[in-house]
């Protein structure tokens, strides 16, 4: 049996350590399902400049029930989203992680895009939803995965999205 850390790549067992919570379905062989929390649109342009940034406001999309005992789901029409996952998410030194749309949402016609998270960073993260066809999703459901390389750093992440998204409350859902 060779070392883990001989891999490029580590187990989904291993990426579970670093999610919570976690079901067993959301474990897979490379990595762990994450699911989709919250659908927001975006209002308001934001702004990158060479010194910073601000992310222009947003709101969630409304949580629709159109059949009676239906459970909670974001009807997407064609179009762009930012999506927050429902799992707190530990990035553990000499790692990166990078997260992939679940392929039933590719199937779907629809694409997460993401970027990369630092060895360092505790969060629930976000990503680009992109609806290229109207799609349901009930929320909780499984839309992405993320998957942890080994990698070398220096130091670990301290940006601003350090422990965002961790107390819920103001989201108005
Ligand atoms: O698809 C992604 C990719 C990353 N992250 C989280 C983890 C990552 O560590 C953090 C910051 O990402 P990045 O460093 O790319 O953001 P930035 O715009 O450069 O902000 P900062 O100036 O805080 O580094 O955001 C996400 O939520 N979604």
């Amino acid at each position: 049996m060779r070392r883990a850390l001989e891999y490029m790549y580590r187990s989904g067992t291993f990426v579970a350590d670093h999610v919570s919570p976690t079901t067993d379905e959301q474990v897979q062989p490379n990595g762990v399902d994450l699911t989709v929390d919250i659908v927001f649109e975006q209002r308001d342009p934001g702004r990158i400049t060479t010194d910073g940034k601000e992310i222009g406001d947003r709101v969630a999309r409304p949580l629709e029930q159109r059949e009676q005992k239906a459970p909670d789901t974001y009807y997407l029409p064609e179009g762009s989203y930012v999506v927050r996952y429902g799992e707190r998410i530990r990035i553990p030194e000499e790692h990166v992680g990078f997260v992939y749309p679940r392929s039933s949402l590719m199937r779907n016609s629809c694409m997460l895009n993401t970027a990369v998270w630092d060895a360092g960073y505790e969060g629930r993260g976000e990503g680009l939803l992109q609806v290229h066809h109207d799609v349901e999703l009930e929320r909780g459901a499984r839309i992405a995965q993320l998957v942890f390389a080994a990698a070398d750093h220096q130091d670990v992440y301290d940006g601003s999205y350090q422990g965002e998204n961790l107390v819920g409350g103001d989201d108005g859902v």
